[in-house]
């Protein structure tokens, strides 16, 4: 009544809509709701809410442990919290909380603390299994009776973003103490580590993401440690740089067929599979490509089941991200490059690759190729300056790092293919690759789109697909990617080749003015990288 009266005597009937207000606030029906509400109120507030506790009995021990009673109503959502058994005392512990589940929102269980009984059941000497039934038998409400941890272990964990080197299934983990409790991944998914107390068993959650809880994931001395086990997806890979640096740079080079592109000169195209094949032919002797290259985040990469990641977004005044293409031959790589080039030559550019060969009368060094001699060519091998490099009925050919640096410090946007095995290569904190993976559509749209497509194999310059050619596209992509997934920044399934080129523009794009995760090294160099 009070508030009426005053609102009655500060309203101007003169401004604009005071008239209507002064009536609505007149109006019986909203007095009366008002006098209830204030009504509610009053009641409400003379209330006491406090628990009623039973009692300190009066015979307590001097001894007697502080104990915290829990009770929390049941609903859909996990607990979010693992139990484990002191195996000499059969005392019950809270093993972990995870993080963003029920109980740390509730904030009132946390990783120590000893359950004495849920629901009235003492739990000592109880098995975790058995435990957790008795919590499951209970309806509406759940009761644990804990001794509180007394020194709970401060986190000031930083956080940690990694990239996913390998896939997890929990479900085929037997391992992990909660399969419920855990999160699967796969590789290259970006993963967010919110802690790391456990040193075997981590919590994370997978980005972008909408989850309020965290997943149990195995941490990485985990996975290192288990990686020969079947939950790996796939076999260990041993290194490939490891293995290639070994070999004496001749031996690489026999070894070694390489792909001759040139962008003006679009007959070249198809090289990479002559390469291929004759990589094929001499499958018994061949080993894998010989990277002259082998930075430690390389190594790093391929020996960790996670590479820590960093947000990186590129500032206008630094070089350009390369783009490096990859694919099966025959997917249409090189055509997707060229056609970006002959859009705009002068943003987008290819490296002028170093051959052995002598020029042709219209060739120009430093314009269709650097025309270099043996020795010198060797001595850059030694001196690991090619990002990929090989021979090609007796010439030997290559792309150095300095001529993608020229592209690049020139100011354009050099693009270039790449075998996937050069993709470590190119991974450096100085050339920041962005990694696109051309993919084969399914075999029905291979057929309908390359009708009229041409293929160059070893024996023939442009001849038409085959089915075998599809086939063979298929497998081999199909091998790339259980090697390579985790290292694709994008993946574009050459389908139409007008939409593949859109999204190779986007992605372009995408990969010069947007955020991305790169491994923390290209920011934060180390001493080795
Ligand atoms: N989306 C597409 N639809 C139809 N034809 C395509 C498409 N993409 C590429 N092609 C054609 O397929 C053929 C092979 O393409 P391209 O030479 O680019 O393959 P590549 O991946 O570079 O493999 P290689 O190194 O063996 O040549 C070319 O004739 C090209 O024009």
């Amino acid at each position: 009544t009070d508030v009426i009266e005053e609102v009655k005597q500060s309203v101007n009937p003169d401004v604009d809509g005071a008239e209507i207000l002064h009536s609505l606030l007149n109006a019986p029906w909203l007095q009366s709701l008002l006098k209830a509400l204030l009504s509610a109120h009053d009641t409400v507030a003379q209330k006491d809410y406090d628990p009623v506790l039973p009692p300190m009995p009066e015979d307590l021990p001097d001894d007697e442990e502080a104990t915290r009673i829990v009770c929390m109503v049941k609903n859909k959502q996990p607990l979010g919290a693992t139990i484990k058994r002191n195996e000499i005392t059969g005392e019950i512990f809270v093993a972990r909380v995870i993080c963003g589940g029920l109980a740390d929102r509730s904030g009132l269980l946390h990783a120590g603390d000893r359950i004495l009984e849920v629901n009235g059941f003492p739990v000592d000497g109880m098995e975790p299994e058995q435990v957790i039934q008795v919590q499951a038998r209970s309806q509406g409400t759940i009761m644990f009776k804990v001794v509180p941890i007394t020194e709970r272990p401060i986190h000031n964990q930083t956080m940690l973003y990694v990239r996913a080197m390998a896939d997890y299934s929990p479900q085929q983990d037997p391992a992990i103490p909660c399969a419920d409790a855990g999160m699967s991944f796969r590789k290259g998914d970006i993963l967010e580590i919110v802690d790391q107390t456990d040193s075997l068993w981590w919590q994370a959650k997978k980005l972008p993401s909408s989850m309020a809880c965290a997943g149990l994931i195995p941490s990485t001395n985990l996975l290192k440690r288990k990686q020969r086990e079947f939950w790996w997806s796939q076999p260990y890979q041993p290194h490939i740089c490891m293995q290639t640096c070994r070999c004496s740079p001749t031996l690489c080079l026999t070894l070694l067929k390489y792909r001759v592109y040139l962008y003006i000169l679009s007959k070249f195209t198809g090289f990479r599979r002559s390469m291929r094949l004759c990589r094929r032919r001499s499958h018994s002797t061949t080993q894998p490509s010989c990277h002259t290259r082998c930075p430690s985040s390389c190594y790093s990469a391929l020996n960790c089941p996670f590479e820590e990641v960093v947000r990186y977004q590129r500032l206008p005044q630094d070089a350009h991200r390369l783009l490096a293409l990859t694919g099966p031959s025959g997917v249409g790589v090189n055509q997707l490059r060229r056609r970006l080039i002959e859009m705009n030559p002068n943003i987008f550019r290819g490296a002028i690759p170093h051959t052995t060969r002598a020029p042709k009368a219209y060739e120009e060094s430093g314009r269709e190729y650097y025309f270099t001699s043996r020795e010198i060519f060797d001595n850059m091998v030694y001196n690991n300056r090619f990002l990929e490099y090989g021979e090609h009925k007796g010439t030997l050919y290559g792309t150095s790092i300095e001529s993608v640096k020229d592209v690049l410090n020139s100011g354009r946007i050099c693009i270039i293919d790449i075998e996937p095995n050069a993709i470590q290569a190119v991974r450096t904190h100085e050339l920041k690759a962005y990694i696109i993976y051309v993919k084969p559509p399914p075999l029905e749209r291979l057929r309908e789109t390359r009708q009229d497509s041409y293929i160059t194999t070893n024996y023939y310059v442009n001849r038409p697909f085959k089915e075998e050619d599809f086939q063979e596209m298929e497998e081999a992509a199909r091998k790339i990617e259980s090697q390579y997934w985790q290292f694709f920044d994008h993946v574009i399934v050459n389908d139409e080749l007008q939409d593949s080129c859109i999204q190779l523009l986007t992605a372009v794009r995408r990969a010069q003015d947007e955020p991305q995760w790169v491994p923390v090294s290209w920011i934060r160099p180390t001493a080795e990288s």
